[in-house]
């Protein structure tokens, strides 16, 4: 059960055809590779990040996933189905939530629009009730049911736009930046949330976002899109080695002396006795720290592992300077 791949992509591409103008009668017509022979597979009750700069082709696969683009290339499976085809029948088994836009109903109170959900999607009463009392209850919607959502915070409209994805019980859930302009509270509320429908219900969840504390906070792989091609495909731990980042060892002295030598490592900072040193990530910190202890006074000292954000922003600035190179 835990290795059924649910969504499979081979090669999957998506060319589109986009006219400019450029003159009074010229236009000019320019092919964009959205999406360019991407490969994965997300096992049933995976939970995955899919991330990548503005225009990589986050939202573009996802429109694939629901059937919304067809492909223009490859291969393309969810539960068995193939999106584009059978885009209704596939609807039943996906929920999807796009943090940017709603698919609440702007003038009606939330629970009107989960009466139309209830019927557009044929949920049998006794279960729609119960998915509705569950789903309140989790993302503490008891009290807004009757405020129209026009009226509601941007936090409190995505936990409602959640629950209209869920009533349905879909197998996987997309969730396109869901914590977006969100503040700390509400961005926890909903990552718990989101951790608990994955653990307790094993749904599938493939969520694109710029927040990558929801990546660290969530999701135990992660793949990396960068012009529309795969770059990275693996533990969110892995982006350190593919990335090249560095740990920092800081060290506390019994007296302010020169700059510590232990290359690899080298000092970045120093203040009094404290020195910080930058090493690679992949280099055993234990080593390095024998290493110092032998040979300075130590008083205390403590390693800090590297930020994510800066190890993708340095993945994307190299890939952009491969790209500059190859075709200058
Ligand atoms: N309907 C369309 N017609 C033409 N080009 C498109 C269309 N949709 C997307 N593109 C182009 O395809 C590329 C990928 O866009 P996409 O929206 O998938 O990126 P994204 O990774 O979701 O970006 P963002 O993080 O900004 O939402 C971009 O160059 C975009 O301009």
């Amino acid at each position: 059960m835990a290795d059924e791949a649910f969504i499979e992509l081979d090669g999957v591409e998506k060319v589109f055809d986009v006219r400019r103008k450029t003159g009074f009668l010229k236009r000019e017509r320019r092919r964009v590779r959205a999406v360019d022979a991407i490969s994965f597979r997300v096992a049933r009750g995976e939970m995955v990040g899919y991330i990548g700069p503005n225009g990589a082709g986050k939202s573009t696969t996802i429109k694939m996933l629901t059937g919304i683009l067809t492909p223009s290339g490859g291969r393309l499976r969810v539960a068995g189905i193939d999106p584009s085809r059978e885009r209704t029948r596939l609807a039943h088994r996906i929920g999807v939530v796009f943090g940017q836009r709603t698919t609440l109903w702007w003038d009606l109170p939330l629970i009107d629009s989960y009466k139309l959900m209830h019927r557009m999607y044929r949920i049998p009463d006794a279960r729609y009730r119960e998915n509705l009392d569950r789903l309140v209850e989790l993302l503490d919607l008891g009290e807004l049911l009757d405020v129209p959502v026009r009226q509601l915070s941007l936090g409190q409209r995505m936990r409602g736009d959640i629950v209209a994805a869920l009533l349905h019980d879909p197998e996987v859930l997309y969730l396109d930046e869901p914590t977006i302009g969100l503040d700390v509270i509400s961005k926890a509320k909903v990552r718990d949330f989101l951790r608990e429908l994955n653990t307790e219900r094993g749904t599938t969840v493939l969520l694109t976002t710029h927040d990558l504390q929801d990546i660290e906070q969530l999701c135990s792989r992660v793949m990396v899109i960068d012009h529309g091609r795969l770059m990275y495909d693996g533990p969110l731990a892995g982006l350190h080695e593919v990335g090249e980042s560095e740990r920092t060892l800081v060290v506390d002295l019994e007296r302010e002396l020169p700059p510590i030598e232990a290359a690899p490592a080298r000092v970045v900072k120093v203040e009094g006795p404290r020195q910080w040193l930058a090493f690679p990530a992949a280099e055993s910190a234990a080593v390095l720290v024998a290493r110092i202890a032998a040979e300075y006074p130590l008083v205390d000292l403590s390693v800090r592992e590297p930020d994510i954000e800066a190890v993708i922003a340095k993945m994307y600035a190299e890939q952009a300077d491969r790209t500059e190179r190859a075709i200058s």
